[in-house]
């Protein structure tokens, strides 16, 4: 079983998992009267793709916005990177190297692709107006290593042809591959996949899976996604989440959470008492 491996384990297919990098500690998160997060836990390993799923108003966006620390629960505690992470704003919650991408495409429509993928950068800029004066060297140093990274995300997801592109001219699947290249820009630890399929067709969806189950094999990025699509869950990741009425119900390869009797009745609606 990979959760008794403390160091990791290699997969079937050969890719090594590693250690908990993230973890879940019985997280309840309520918006008034609705408890949308009821004393769940769970980890994230070093590496792996990690889908949390589950019917409508389940809990999972209310669960990634926790990861992202959009939202503060009121008991639990997040552990990264070894140690109890505490309030943190989004943008630090960046800083110390969690990215995402939102259900809503949330892009700069009138802006190129390059530059929306140029402000994935902006948690690596050390020099704002004033250092831009009077650090002109520094400055355009740092610019250039910039670029050169946004570069090789646009060249590794192939949108190098559509770089001078509004925003606003693609189709909704390049938007989309356009918002996981902003994020991956950024150099995630972990990178938060919101839907990353919503709204797309099946050819749409086959090459965001690919470009996903690269990203993870290339840059050994640790993905935690969420997603609709059960096929799409099943295929891509190593470990699932199963949430219902914000509480946990599965947790496990796919293979274990397709087998978990507790799901499958979620999933077909079975009455709960
Ligand atoms: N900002 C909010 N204010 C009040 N209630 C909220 C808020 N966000 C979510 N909820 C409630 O919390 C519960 C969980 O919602 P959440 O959006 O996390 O579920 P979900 O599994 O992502 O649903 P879906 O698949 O439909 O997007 C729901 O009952 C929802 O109405």
């Amino acid at each position: 079983m990979p959760d008794t491996q403390q160091d990791g384990y290699m997969t079937a297919d050969g890719r090594r998992i590693g250690p908990v990098v993230m973890e879940m500690r019985n997280i309840t998160l309520r918006f008034g009267g609705v408890v949308a997060i009821k004393d769940i836990s769970f980890d994230i390993r070093e590496g792996e793709i990690r889908a949390i799923i589950g019917p409508n108003g389940a809990g999972k966006s209310s669960m990634l916005n926790v990861i992202s620390g959009f939202y503060k629960p009121q008991e639990g505690e997040v552990i990264y990177k070894g140690a109890r992470r505490p309030p943190m704003k989004p943008y630090q919650v960046a800083r110390d190297g969690i990215a995402r991408t939102f259900q809503n495409i949330a892009l700069f429509e009138g802006m190129t692709v390059l530059d929306n993928v140029m402000t994935g950068r902006l948690n690596h800029m050390r020099s704002g107006l004033l250092g831009q004066a009077f650090w002109w060297a520094g400055a355009q140093k740092e610019e250039v290593a910039n670029r050169e990274v946004a570069e090789k995300v646009i060249d590794f997801l192939e949108i190098q042809n559509i770089r001078k592109t509004p925003v606003s001219r693609l189709p909704y699947g390049l938007k989309k591959r356009v918002e996981l290249a902003r994020a991956l820009a950024a150099e995630p630890k972990i990178l938060l996949l919101d839907e990353p399929m919503a709204g797309m067709n099946v050819e749409e969806k086959e090459d965001m899976c690919r470009f996903i189950l690269d990203v993870n094999d290339e840059f050994g990025t640790t993905i935690a996604l969420i997603e609709h699509d059960m096929g799409v869950v099943m295929d891509l990741s190593d470990r699932v989440v199963v949430m219902d009425y914000g509480k946990k119900i599965g947790d496990g390869t796919p293979d274990e959470v397709r087998a978990n009797q507790e799901v499958i009745d979620a999933y077909l609606g079975v009455a709960h008492d």
